[in-house]
This record gives C-alpha cells, structure tokens and sequence, in this order.
C-alpha cells in the first residue's frame, strides 16, 4: 500500500510527467489514487452553491483542507453540513461554485463511483456492513471492490493483501471478532468495522458524518483513539455534534470550522471557535 506521503510524491512526479497530471482537462480521473496536493490543499470548495427548491443550503461556501489534516466541522440542524458532503461525494451537483480534489481533480464533473476511485471514501451516519458474512470477509469484500487489489484477489489472498487485512483488523481492534459475523457486532464495532472496509480501499480523504451518534461514551473514545491513530494515513473531514468527540479529535491545535445558513461562520482553534460570540448564538448557546 502507498502512504499519503508516497501517493503525494508521485502526484507531484506523475504532474512533472506528464503536464496533465493524474486527469485529463475534462477531470476523468486516468489513474486512481494519485492526487497532486503539490499547493498543500487536499479539498478545495469556492463559493459553493446549491439550491433545493429556491432555499440555499449551501449559499458560497468556501473551505479548504490540507493533505493528511483531520477537519471537524460542527453546526446547527440545516446549516449545511450533510449537503456539502453529498457535493463532495458526487450525490448532489452544485448549482455553482467549484469544488476540486487536489489540483486537478474536479468533482463536480464526476459521478459517485469516480470520486470513490479517485480517493474520497464516504462514512454514512447508519453503518453498512454485510451483516451475514464474517468480519474478515467484510474487509475482503471491500478490497475487491477497489481495482488496485484484484490481481491479488483474484488467485487468493497474497501476502500484501493479506497483511493490510491484518493490519486493519488490528488498526479497527476487531482481530478477536474476526470470525463473527458482522451481523453480531455493536453499534460501535459495526461503525469501525464500515471505517475498516473503507480504510481497506485506501482513501486519500475519509468523509464521516455523525460518526460517534448512537455510539455509548466508551465506543465513542474509541472511535477517537481509532480516528487519531489514522492521521497521516488520509485526510478526513468529520461532521459531529458530540463536542466531547470534538474536543478528542481536534485537540488544542486542530481546526474546527463552523457553518451556518449554508456557509463558514468561524474557523479556528475549538477553544476559538467556543469564544466565538457568533457561534456562541447560533450553534453553541452560553
Ligand atoms: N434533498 C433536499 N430537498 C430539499 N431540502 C433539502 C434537501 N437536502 C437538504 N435540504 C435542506 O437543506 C438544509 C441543509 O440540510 P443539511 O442536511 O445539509 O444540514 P445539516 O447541517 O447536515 O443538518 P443536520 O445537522 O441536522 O444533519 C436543510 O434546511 C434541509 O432541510
């Protein structure tokens, strides 16, 4: 498996190579997984804007993210959040504005499984596991689905795949699940193992939304503890409401962005972001 670092250093070769870099001016994605981050920007949304029946839901929004940063993006019910993931997911097409992968990976004119294939991995609120097959196979199933691994699924598991599968299994700490059915699982096991099957497609960016809701205090921390220990593997952005989360995964240093009515009210520290008057009224209250 190539780290963020190596998927960076070829993005930037693959661009010196070749002046189309990893897409073609039309943004269909030629070769999967490599991004040019070479402007130290992973995620790129300028004055996005899309409409549902003349309301804004997202009314110019801006925000950008860095290779390899874990973003936590808070707010109030409606403000946007869910709509701006479903933009860089490929589910909603903005009515205008831009939203870019790297330099040149342009989502807004790629369809969902592209923008899979080109790196984004997207988490619902509801886990989605094959709840009749083994954990195991869960992330052997999520493997195949990524291009990258056929040549070794294809005859049986050689030995790099079945190394990543054992790392994840380790990585999501379900090893001692491994052969129980996804079905049995937790709430909590169920969300890390979705998180695994993910992982096991080698995302360049992990879109969680709500990761921690319905999960106990306990499953929560050890979401936290699962989400800090994949920093440097991917970038991820996490839309949460459950401030204790929050405070666990952006630390003293993090950034946090707020939206509200569809855009960027407050961007900063959480410590910041909380002093905020403007947050303070319409999302945190005193
Ligand atoms: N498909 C749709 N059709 C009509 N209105 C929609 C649609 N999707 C979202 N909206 C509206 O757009 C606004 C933003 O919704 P969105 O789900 O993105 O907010 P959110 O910040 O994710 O909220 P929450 O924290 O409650 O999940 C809301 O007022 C919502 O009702």
């Amino acid at each position: 498996m190539r780290s963020h670092e190596q998927r960076t250093a070829s993005a930037v070769e693959n661009s010196e190579a070749n002046p189309n870099g990893a897409v073609t001016g039309l943004g269909h994605v030629l070769e999967p997984g490599v991004i040019d981050v070479s402007h130290g920007t992973i995620l790129y949304l300028d004055d996005v804007t899309v409409s549902f029946d003349g309301f804004r839901a997202l009314d110019g929004l801006t925000l950008s993210i860095a290779p390899g940063e874990l973003r936590c993006v808070i707010g109030p019910n409606g403000a946007g959040k869910t709509t701006m993931m479903d933009v860089v997911s490929g589910k909603t097409r903005p009515d205008s504005g831009s939203a870019f992968l790297g330099q040149t990976i342009d989502l807004t004119r790629l369809r969902e499984p592209a923008i899979a294939t080109a790196g984004i991995g997207r988490k619902f609120q509801k886990p989605t596991v094959f709840e009749n097959h083994p954990v195991w196979e869960n992330l052997e199933l999520a493997m195949k689905a990524d291009k990258r691994w056929l040549a070794s699924l294809r005859a049986r598991l050689d030995r790099a795949a079945q190394a990543k599968l054992e790392a994840t299994l380790a990585l999501i700490d379900l090893e001692s699940a491994a052969y129980r059915l996804a079905g049995e699982l937790s709430h909590g096991q169920k969300q890390r193992l979705e998180i695994g099957m993910l992982l096991m497609q080698q995302p360049a960016l992990l879109l969680l939304d709500e990761p921690a809701a319905g999960m106990t205090d306990q499953e929560t921390m050890e979401l936290a503890r699962l989400l800090d220990a994949l920093r440097g593997t991917c970038s991820m952005m996490v839309v949460e409401h459950d401030m204790a989360f929050v405070a666990a995964l952006a630390g003293e240093t993090g950034m946090v962005t707020v939206m509200a009515d569809g855009r960027v009210l407050a961007e900063g520290t959480l410590d910041a972001v909380k002093r905020d008057e403007r947050v303070i009224v319409s999302y945190l209250g005193r």
